[in-house]
């Protein structure tokens, strides 16, 4: 039974197709209007100038705008463009345009989980700010009181295993007693090699080819959350 539980959210407690298919055309749209309407506010202009700086010293916003209309459909997990991107959703989750998509297994597990006293963390590509608003606006509702942490790639990259052990550290809980859930084998490697346990979230929705074997790389393996199998 693991102390702590640390999990991904696209493609493990929701959906790929809801941020591929509405947040993330949703951001594309509003990027331009946002940009112009508060390009000048320094929590803003400091993740554009990052943008700019890292393409050159590019100046015209215009171009900005274009640099990060490409990355989010590279699907780029980008620390400025998910800050920037995490901003724009908000609007949208204000003016009820969309509620998160959740696995209705996830939120019954997590809140299951939650009842018996289990501490639950969020680490995710989405910016904390982001992650709150999507918990905040879920389809069962605002879930964000479960979770006694977040972590998003300022603390280091998902593919990187000093993330994770700074993660655990932040966390408290050793390593080997804290169970990271993710749909990204890389993911899990890493996580892994900071001795943490794993399990791969292989969902039929987003994956239609079960991760099975080599494909698995060895990280035990559930198509739902109450498949687990961790208590209560
Ligand atoms: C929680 S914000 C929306 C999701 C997002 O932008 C993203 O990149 C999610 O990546 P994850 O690390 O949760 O797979
Ligand atoms: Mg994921």
């Amino acid at each position: 039974m693991p102390k702590a539980i640390l999990t991904d959210i696209e493609g493990t407690t929701s959906s790929i197709s809801f941020v591929k298919d509405v947040l993330f055309p949703y951001a594309r749209r509003a990027l331009p209007g946002f940009v112009q309407a508060r390009g000048n506010e320094p929590g803003v202009r400091k993740w554009l100038d990052a943008v700019a700086t890292e393409n050159g010293g590019i100046c015209s916003d215009r171009m900005i705008v274009e640099v990060l209309q490409g990355w989010i459909d590279e699907d780029r997990k980008h620390t400025a463009l998910k800050a920037l991107q995490g901003m724009i959703w908000a609007d949208g989750y204000r003016s009820a345009d969309f509620t998160a998509h959740i696995y209705p297994d996830a939120a019954a597990t997590l809140e299951a989980w939650h009842a018996a006293g289990l501490p639950l963390y969020v680490y995710s590509s989405g910016s904390v700010p982001a992650q709150r608003l999507f918990f905040g606006h879920s389809d069962a509702g605002d879930l964000t009181g479960l979770f006694s942490g977040w972590f998003d790639t300022e603390i280091g990259g998902k593919r990187e295993a000093d993330s994770y052990r700074r993660i655990v550290e932040a966390i408290g809980v050793p390593a080997g007693e804290v169970l990271f859930l993710s749909d990204v084998v890389e993911e899990l490697d890493a996580a892994r090699e900071a001795g943490l346990a794993t399990a791969l979230i292989d969902r039929r929705d987003d994956y239609p080819q079960p991760r099975e074997g080599d494909a698995a790389h060895g990280h035990p393996r559930s198509e739902t959350f109450d498949a687990l199998g961790v208590g209560p």
